[in-house]
């Protein structure tokens, strides 16, 4: 064991769950719930992991404990990894790393009292002696908010926060090094979301922990992280200081989710920015940049002068011609209904200005070249030939975001971030972002 070791380090760190299929589980394909990323947390420091629903922040967790194989990478806690324990050292670690969760209802055991479940992980570790177990749980409980009178009652009599601060209680009770929070105050009303942020910090600074605290809320992650890596589709794509996050983001995902946080002073309110399409599923990830296929600043093709939104919407063309593809037929249906025709009647130039409107591109594009292409491929669309169509987006409207992924790379605001964008700025690529800011 190295003491200069970071408290936590990841490196690489993958899971993937496998896709089978029919009554002999023939393996079809994985879901790539996290795709290599590196990060480290130090001692007596708050890491925040941020991203939206599904983009793999619990299957880090729970793979970095060990409460799931990862299936790569390496986990290095106090300079040794992880996957390497054997059955002794798993137990030193389970009680060293301890994980908190979203739900403090469904954590607790409705039939045992407060003192019983606190002290739970006690009697598991071998402390036999129940009177010292209660003065540890009553010392606990007062050190968490509550009372030590507080430790025959049972989980119903306790409100939300109440039971996150028990919940707290019992993460701390074997004196961990290490806390993973997931989500730990998304359950409860903002007004109490406060007030156990406070807790946590309180407690983080007292115990001298190192803490993951995974949210998909920006502004609760502001509230109480030193650094944060933001995930997108099983990848950190930036990871920062925390104030250098907030005041100087440089991935395009950042910016996106830092826009979406309601501004409580209007002066200082910005536009939102939206995102095109749902997260796109991990076992199938966009090539490239996997955020290309939402990214509003996704970089517009070679040769072509492209002003930037229209860009979007062409790609949200392309987009849906790979995933679900145009119906034209639906399309000449929606405009007869819409006209009062006949389908049958509907010209195609009606068609081709009606998949336009649908994916708000403009009537005609600034760059004739560009619009050539377009109108081709346009015709293509309304003729039902959807292949034709793709395939020369797809060879004419090429953009470096799909076909290259960018690497982390340190940003000219000294952090790292993975955008092509970045690059172009700076071609300083790191190895390992774990020292992050
Ligand atoms: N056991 C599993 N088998 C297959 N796929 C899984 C499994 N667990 C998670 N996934 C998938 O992995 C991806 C990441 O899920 P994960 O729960 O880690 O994301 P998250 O960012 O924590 O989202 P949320 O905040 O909604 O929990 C999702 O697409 C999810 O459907």
């Amino acid at each position: 064991m190295s003491s200069d070791a970071p408290l936590l380090e990841v490196r690489n760190l993958k899971k993937h769950y496998p896709i089978t299929e029919g009554v002999l589980k023939r393996q079809v394909g994985n879901v790539r719930a996290v795709d290599g990323i590196s990060f480290a947390v130090e001692r007596g420091e708050t890491v925040g992991l941020v991203g939206e629903s599904g983009c793999g922040k619990s299957t880090a967790a729970t793979s970095l404990l060990r409460l799931e194989e990862p299936t790569d990478g390496e986990v290095l806690f106090e300079g040794r990894d992880i996957t390497e324990y054997d059955k002794k050292e798993l137990k030193r670690f389970r009680r060293e790393a301890q994980m908190i969760f979203q739900d403090p209802t469904s954590s607790f055991d409705p039939r045992m009292s407060v003192g019983e479940s606190v002290a739970e992980p006690l009697t598991v570790h071998g402390m036999r002696d129940r009177e010292r177990r209660r003065r540890i749980v009553k010392d606990l409980l007062e050190r968490v908010g509550l009372s030590a009178d507080d430790i025959d009652r049972y989980p119903h009599e306790f409100s939300g926060g109440q039971k996150q601060r028990i919940g707290l209680a019992r993460a701390l009770v074997l004196n961990p090094k290490l806390i993973v929070a997931d989500e730990p105050v998304s359950a409860l009303d903002v007004s109490i979301q406060a007030e156990i942020l406070s807790l946590m910090k309180d407690v983080q600074t007292e115990f001298g922990l190192g803490m993951l605290f995974i949210s998909h809320d920006l502004s609760v992650v502001r509230e109480i992280c030193d650094r944060v890596a933001v995930m997108y589709l099983g990848e950190i794509v930036e990871f920062a200081a925390t104030d250098e996050l907030f005041e100087n983001p440089q991935h395009p995902y950042t910016r996106a989710l830092l826009s979406s946080i309601p501004q409580p002073d209007p002066t200082k309110r910005g536009s939102a920015v939206e995102l095109s399409g749902d997260v796109p599923s991990p076992s199938n990830p966009p090539s490239g940049c996997r955020f290309h296929t939402r990214c509003p600043e996704v970089i517009p093709p070679e040769g072509y002068d492209f002003e930037q939104k229209t860009w979007r919407s062409v790609m949200d063309l392309r987009v849906r011609l790979g995933r679900d593809g145009v119906n034209a037929e639906a399309v000449r249906e929606f405009v007869a209904s819409e006209s009062g025709q006949e389908p049958e009647s509907v010209p195609a130039d009606r068609v081709r200005a009606e998949i336009r409107r649908e994916f708000d591109i403009p009537e005609e594009l600034s760059d004739p070249r560009a619009e050539e292409v377009l109108s081709t491929a346009l015709r293509h669309l309304a003729n039902d030939e959807q292949a034709e169509g793709r395939e020369l987006l797809a060879e004419e409207f090429e953009t470096v975001c799909e076909s290259s992924a960018p690497e982390l790379r340190r940003t000219p605001a000294g952090h790292v971030a993975s955008c092509h964008l970045v690059s172009e700025a700076e071609s300083n690529a790191v190895s390992t972002p774990s020292t992050g800011d």
